[in-house]
C-alpha cells in the first residue's frame, strides 16, 4: 500500500514554489506532479501548502555509541536526525572503542541496522584509535561498508601518514575527510584567536591552526590523485585555501557548520557560556563573512551540522574546561531559514541544496533526491509557523545548544525514511 502526500509545495530551480503531489509506493518515489488523483488504495497525507523537500543528509554527526551513551544513542541522535529532517547522517568515528577495524565496524553497523530509525553511514578512522600513528586498513574497512575515512576529533599531524592514508583512500575509491588542526598551534584554546580571546584573557586557538593543515593537505591530496573533504570549515584563510585548490583542479570539497555561519566570536556573551564552545572555535566576523561568500561562489560544497552531543554536567564546569562540541541536528533548518533566507543571504533553493542534493553529489550518494524513481526519503517544512527553540524538547539527549530561546520558521513537520514516517510533529 502506497502513501500519496498530497498539497505539498516543492522549490523549484528558479526558486518558485509549486504546487506538488508524491506518490510514493514500496519505499520509492514513484511519480511527481502538480496532481495525482487519487485512485489506488494509498494512504493520503494533506500537506496543506507546506514545504516539502528531499529528506536531508548530514554528513557530520556524533552519535556517541559505543562508548559515550550517557551523551547520546545510536537511537537518540537518529531520533534527533529525523525530527530535524535529516533521513540520512554519517556517524563519526570518535566512540570507543573506534571503529577502526572489521569486527568494530560490523558491530556497529549490527547497532545501526537495530536501533537506527534513519540511514546512518559509517566512517571508519585513518588511525588506529585515532592516535596518528598506524594507518587502519583500507580495503577491509571499505569492504565491511565504511562510507568514508576520517579521525575527526583530532587533526592528522603528520604529513607522510597524511600522504599514505590519502593514497589508501583513493585505492579504494573512498574519501578523506579531515578534521583540520595542528597541535603545535593549539595554543591551549577554547575560543578563537582574537580580540575576543585578548578581552577575556582567554587562550586562543589562531586561525591557522586549521589553514596550515587544509594547504598542506590540498598539495597531498594532488599528489595522491584523492578526493579531499574538509570538515567543519571556519576561516577566512581556509576558505582561500580550498579556493585557489579547487581553481588548480584538485579533487577538494569543503563543509560549513550553521553556527559557524551565523555566530562569531563577539556573540560569546560575556558569561562565556560553554555552549558556545567547538572546535573549530567561532571566528571572527570576517571569517563568517568569508564563509558566506565561500558557500555562495561555490568554494564551500555543503552545510553539514557537526552535531556534538555533551551532557550538561559535562559542561557546567566553565568554558576552559568544557568539553567541545553543540548540537545541531534538530535546529538546522529553522536556524538557516529563518537567519539566512528570510534575510536575503541564501535562497531557499540554496539552502534545501546545501542540505540535500550538494552533500550527496559530493559523496555521489543517491540521496537528497525528489524524483520519480528515487528513495522515498522526504522532508515536509512548516514554513510560517514562528516557534522558539527548546532545548527541552530536543529527542537528542544533548541539549548543548547556543541558540537556545531563538525564534524560528522552517520547522520540520513530517519526515519520512524510505517510504516510513519516522517521525511527525504533533501537538
Ligand atoms: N566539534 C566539536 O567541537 N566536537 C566534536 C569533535 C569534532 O568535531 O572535532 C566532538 O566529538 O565533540
Ligand atoms: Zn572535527
Ligand atoms: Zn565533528
Amino acid at each position: 500500500m502506497g502513501t500519496l502526500l498530497k498539497n505539498g509545495r516543492i522549490v523549484t530551480d528558479r526558486n518558485e514554489l509549486e504546487c506538488c503531489d508524491i506518490l510514493i509506493e514500496d519505499g520509492f518515489i514513484e511519480k511527481v506532479a502538480e496532481t495525482i488523483e487519487q485512485e489506488t488504495d494509498a494512504v493520503v497525507i494533506d500537506l496543506e501548502g507546506q514545504l516539502v523537500i528531499p529528506g536531508m543528509v548530514d554528513l557530520h554527526v556524533h552519535l556517541r555509541e559505543p562508548g559515550g551513551e550517557h551523551k547520546e544513542t545510536i537511537e537518540t541522535g537518529t531520533k534527533a536526525a529525523a525530527r530535524g529532517g535529516f533521513t540520512t547522517i554519517a556517524a563519526m568515528p570518535n566512540t570507543r572503542p573506534v571503529p577502526d577495524d572489521k569486527e568494530t565496524l560490523l558491530k556497529l553497523k549490527e547497532r545501526i541496522e537495530k536501533t537506527a530509525v534513519v540511514r546512518v553511514l559509517p566512517y571508519a578512522s585513518i588511525t588506529k584509535r585515532q592516535i596518528g600513528e598506524e594507518l587502519t586498513d583500507f580495503d577491509a574497512l571499505k569492504e565491511a561498508g565504511a562510507f568514508a575515512f576520517t579521525d575527526d576529533g583530532v587533526g592528522v599531524q603528520n604529513a607522510g601518514k597524511m600522504l599514505e592514508a590519502m593514497k589508501e583512500a583513493q585505492s579504494v575509491n573512498a574519501a578523506i575527510v579531515a578534521h583540520c588542526e595542528e597541535n603545535t598551534l593549539i595554543n591551549k584554546g577554547s575560543v578563537h584567536e582574537g580580540s575576543f580571546s585578548k578581552q577575556h584573557s582567554l587562550h586562543g586557538i589562531p586561525s591557522v591552526c586549521e589553514s596550515v593543515h587544509i594547504a598542506r593537505d590540498v598539495l597531498l591530496a594532488e599528489a595522491a590523485h584523492a578526493h579531499y573533504h574538509v570538515c567543519h570549515i571556519s576561516t577566512k584563510e581556509s576558505v582561500r585555501a580550498v579556493r585557489d585548490a579547487k581553481r588548480a583542479g584538485i579533487n577538494v570539497t569543503a563543509e560549513v557548520t550553521p553556527h559557524h555561519l551565523l555566530l562569531c566570536d563577539e556573540d560569546i556573551p560575556s558569561s562565556l557560556d560553554p555552549n558556545y564552545k567547538m572546535n573549530p572555535p567561532l571566528r571572527g566576523k570576517e571569517d563568517r563573512d568569508a564563509l558566506i561568500e565561500g558557500l555562495l561562489d561555490g568554494t564551500i560544497d555543503f552545510i553539514a551540522t557537526d552535531h556534538a552531543p555533551h551532557t550538561e554536567e559535562e559542561k557546567s564546569v566553565g568554558i576552559e574546561r568544557a568539553p567541545f562540541g553543540i548540537v545541531g541536528l534538530e535546529t538546522a533548518f529553522p536556524l538557516l531559514y529563518t537567519n539566512l533566507v528570510e534575510k536575503g543571504i541564501l535562497t531557499l533553493k540554496q539552502l534545501v541544496d546545501f542540505l540535500t542534493i550538494k552533500p550527496a553529489q559530493a559523496f555521489e550518494l543517491p540521496y537528497g533526491r525528489l524524483q520519480e524513481g528515487s528513495i522515498a526519503d522526504i522532508a515536509v517544512i512548516d514554513l510560517n509557523n514562528e516557534i522558539a527553540i527548546d532545548p527541552d524538547k530536543f529527542l537528542s539527549k544533548g541539549k548543548n545548544t547556543p541558540f537556545k530561546g531563538w525564534e524560528c520558521k522552517g520547522w520540520p513537520t513530517l519526515t519520512i525514511s524510505e517510504g516510513n514516517i519516522v517521525w511527525q510533529h504533533t501537538e
